[in-house]
C-alpha cells in the first residue's frame, strides 16, 4: 500500500478526492526509517509495558533513567516536521510505526472494508486485566480513518463517535476489528465497525460520522 489508495476513488458525491482540506500531503511508505525502526518501536513498546507493570528497586530505577535520559539525547537533534517522521507512515510495520495507535496488523484494506487483528497490551490496561475504555475510541477512530482512505473519500474528520462497550475487552489476547461504510451523503460519510474475540464475541461495536473537510480546513 502507497500513496493514496486507487480502489474505490470518487465514490459518493465529493468527487475532489485530491482536495483534502488543509491537510498537508502524507506519503505512506513501508520502510523509511530503515531495517531497524521497527526493532525501535517494538522496544519502545515494550519498555512502555515496563514502565507500568514493574516495581524496580531505587538504584535501577536510576540506571533507567540515566539510559532513557541517553536515548532522549540520541533522538532529539533528529526531529522533523509533521508528516516526514516514519512513525504512523509506515505501512508495513504494526500500527504503522506509530507509538500512539494500536500495534495492530491490517489484513484486509479495501473498499469493502478494513480488517485488523492484534492485542491490547499492558500499556493499553484500564483495571482488572481489562483495556482502558478510552484505547477503544482510538482503536475504531484510527480504523475509521483507513475505512474512509480505502473507500476512496478524502480525509475526513471524525464528528461523532459513539462505543458501545459489550463485554470486558481483556489485555494480552488476540482480537479482530473490522469495519465499513455503511452510507454516503454529501460531506457525510457514516461508517460502523464491531471489535470480537477469536470465538467471534462481539466485545465492542462502533459506529461514526466521518465528514470531509473543506477547502482549507485543519
Ligand atoms: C493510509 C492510512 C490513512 C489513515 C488516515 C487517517 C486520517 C486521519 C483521520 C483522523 C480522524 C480523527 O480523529 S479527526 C479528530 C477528531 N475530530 C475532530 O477534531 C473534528 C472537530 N470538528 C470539526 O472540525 C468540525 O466540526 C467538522 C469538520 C467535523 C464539521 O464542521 P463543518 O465543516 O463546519 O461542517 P458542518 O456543517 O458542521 O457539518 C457537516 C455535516 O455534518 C453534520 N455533522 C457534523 N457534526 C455532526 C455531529 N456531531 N452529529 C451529527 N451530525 C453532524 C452536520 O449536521 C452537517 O450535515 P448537513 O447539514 O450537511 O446534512
Amino acid at each position: 500500500m502507497s500513496e493514496r489508495v486507487e480502489r474505490g476513488r470518487g465514490r459518493g458525491d465529493v468527487d475532489d478526492y485530491e482536495q483534502h482540506g488543509g491537510f498537508p500531503v502524507y506519503r505512506a511508505t513501508e520502510d523509511d526509517g530503515g531495517p531497524d525502526f521497527g526493532r525501535l518501536v517494538e522496544a519502545l513498546r515494550t519498555i512502555q509495558d515496563l514502565g507500568v507493570s514493574t516495581a524496580p528497586p531505587p538504584d535501577v530505577v536510576r540506571r533507567a533513567a540515566e539510559q532513557a535520559e541517553a536515548l532522549v539525547a540520541l533522538l532529539e537533534p533528529h526531529r522533523v516536521p509533521e508528516g516526514q517522521q516514519p512513525g504512523g507512515r509506515s505501512m508495513g510495520l504494526p500500527g504503522r510505526g506509530s507509538l500512539l495507535m494500536m500495534p495492530w496488523t491490517v489484513e484486509k484494506f479495501d473498499a469493502t472494508g478494513v480488517r485488523s487483528t492484534g492485542v491490547f497490551r499492558r500499556f493499553h490496561m484500564g483495571g482488572n486485566g481489562a483495556a482502558h475504555g478510552g484505547t477503544l475510541p482510538l482503536l475504531f477512530d484510527d480504523l475509521f480513518g483507513m475505512i474512509t482512505h480505502a473507500y476512496g473519500r478524502p480525509i475526513s474528520r471524525t464528528g461523532y463517535l459513539h462505543v458501545n462497550y459489550r463485554k470486558i475487552t481483556p489485555i494480552d489476547t488476540r482480537l479482530t476489528v473490522e469495519g465499513q461504510v455503511d452510507r454516503v451523503d454529501g460531506r457525510k460519510t457514516f461508517v460502523s465497525a464491531r471489535l470480537v474475540d477469536a470465538e467471534g464475541t462481539l466485545l465492542a461495536d462502533c459506529e461514526a460520522l466521518m465528514v470531509v473537510l473543506l477547502p482549507g480546513q485543519p
